[in-house]
């Protein structure tokens, strides 16, 4: 799972720049800029001193406000501040190495892992940031398995599917299984993009010897995107040579693909039938239930609080990848913070809505509900439970009376929602209809109310 937060929007804000200015300028100026976050809608910048911050303002506030509006901000908005001289030297590239921890040398390297154990592996593709869902869990469990028992269960394991739905997560998550409980063990992750060029480096470079005992010490080896062999004959070769000896060895190999070895073209025939030795084993694209676990493991992990029903909508929008799925969620959370505004449905559709097709924001009852109690400021459940006093039953009334106008539920249906019956409702309707017009504080409440609830004017921004 790939972690999204604050620091991400700065990373895309970057990228931007990156794209815009010369490599000079670029670490001249904005490699030392350290990003202090997004607070109220604006970005702000931690600069060296005044009179970088001036040249700032001169030179790159518009560069940085092209910047935010492609990330969605509609007042794109930054500011600057001159760190103190301390933190200033914590950006400084010449850093001092942390003091040594007081244990000796071999104290150490008997507590930790090897240095390099895990240098290949993505941090955050764990088992534990994997949600498991019906698209994945034949995959999962044999690369559970796998972990558990390397060399042994399956070997290969052949994990194959579409782009952007967890292969290399689950080969990395593996990795650190394996990496925990045996700390001295070899591990190798490597694309077959990478193997190729080491090879062709190898060979250039006479360095053949090294190259074979690089990836034939190894413990695990993983190897991502296998179907790349194809047509390269020196490399499949190679190949052929490496997952011999450490098949013979009993070491672990796991290959991803986006296709069945059956259906990788010019592969010969040797290595695609050692392809078919273990198991086999694919992803599918996620069903609604798992888009929304991941999103929502997503959203706590970087302890963003983001309702229910908004992750619903992003993973009703995005349904064929998770790489873009994160990329969405992404999208909203810049989205609400550079423009400051809280997350909610009509907020996700239109921060989503330059990228994916608009989608039409069906009002739902619990956004009635939500809208309601937020501009009584009152708990929703206090709505729906069972009070009488006359603050109470009035937000109660409304809330029946919006929710029957604003969406296609039945007065039962309306009743049970608030655990009455519909003769309650067809009450609090007929109350509210009576008052609208003659009673001033309530027709501006179901004005605002009813306008919040079709478009985002009162959410700060333009429709
Ligand atoms: N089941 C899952 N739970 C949580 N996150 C997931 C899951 N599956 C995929 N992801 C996340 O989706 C993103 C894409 O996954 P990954 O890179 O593993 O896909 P892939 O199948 O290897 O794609 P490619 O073929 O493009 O290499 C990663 O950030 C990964 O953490």
């Amino acid at each position: 799972m790939r972690v999204i937060s604050q620091g991400e929007i700065w990373a895309d804000v970057l990228g931007y720049v990156r794209r815009n200015i010369s490599e000079v300028e670029y670490h001249t100026w904005f490699a030392p800029v350290k990003n202090l976050g997004v607070q109220e809608g604006s970005l702000v910048l931690g600069v060296r001193n005044s009179f970088a911050q001036e040249w700032f303002r001169k030179h790159y506030l518009e560069l940085l406000e092209d910047a935010l509006r492609s990330l969605g901000a509609e007042h794109p908005q930054v500011s600057f501040q001159v760190l103190p001289a301390q933190q200033e030297a914590m950006l400084l590239p010449s850093d001092p190495p942390p003091p040594p921890s007081g244990r000796s040398q071999t104290e150490r390297s008997q507590a930790a892992p090897p240095a390099d154990n895990r240098k290949s592996l993505n941090p955050k593709y764990t088992f534990e940031n994997f949600v498991v869902g019906p698209n994945n869990n034949l995959a999962h469990a044999a690369a559970l398995a796998v972990a558990e028992s390397p060399g042994k269960a399956y070997n290969p394991l052949f994990i194959y599917g579409d782009v952007g739905l967890g292969k290399t997560h689950l080969m990395h998550a593996v990795g650190h299984y394996m990496a925990e409980r045996f700390p001295e063990k070899r591990i190798e992750y490597v694309s077959t993009e990478s193997f190729t060029n080491d090879l062709i480096n190898a060979i250039r470079d006479d360095k053949m010897t090294q190259f074979r005992n690089r990836y034939r010490s190894v413990d695990l080896l993983l190897v991502d995107d296998i179907q790349f062999l194809a047509g390269k004959e020196r490399t499949q070769e190679e190949f052929f040579h490496t997952f011999n000896a450490l098949y013979e060895n009993h070491k672990q190999i796991i290959l991803s693909s986006d296709r069945p070895p059956k259906d990788i073209q010019t592969l010969e025939s040797r290595l695609r039938s050692r392809f078919e030795w273990g198991l086999i084993t694919d992803i599918q694209s996620p069903e609604f239930e798992t888009r929304v676990a991941i999103l929502k493991m997503n959203a706590e992990h970087n302890r963003i609080d983001i309702p229910q029903e908004v992750l619903e909508l992003i993973a009703r929008q995005v349904t064929a990848n998770i790489r873009e799925l994160e990329g969405a969620l992404m999208r909203v959370v810049a989205f609400a913070s550079l423009n400051n505004v809280p997350f909610s449905r009509a907020v996700a559709a239109k921060a989503l809505s330059n990228v994916f097709a608009p989608q039409e924001v069906k009002v739902e009852m619990i956004d009635v509900l939500r809208q309601v109690a937020s501009h009584y400021n009152m708990p929703p459940d206090v709505i729906r439970g069972s009070g009488r006093v006359r603050e109470v039953v009035v937000p109660r009334q409304v809330a029946q009376y919006l929710i029957r106008e604003l969406t296609d539920h039945s007065l039962p249906e309306i009743g049970q929602f608030f655990g009455r019956d519909h003769s309650t409702v067809m009450h609090a309707i007929s109350k509210v209809t009576e008052m609208l017009g003659k009673d001033v504080e309530l027709t501006t409440a179901v004005n605002i109310l009813r306008r919040k609830m079709q478009g985002l004017e009162d959410e700060g921004l333009d429709t």
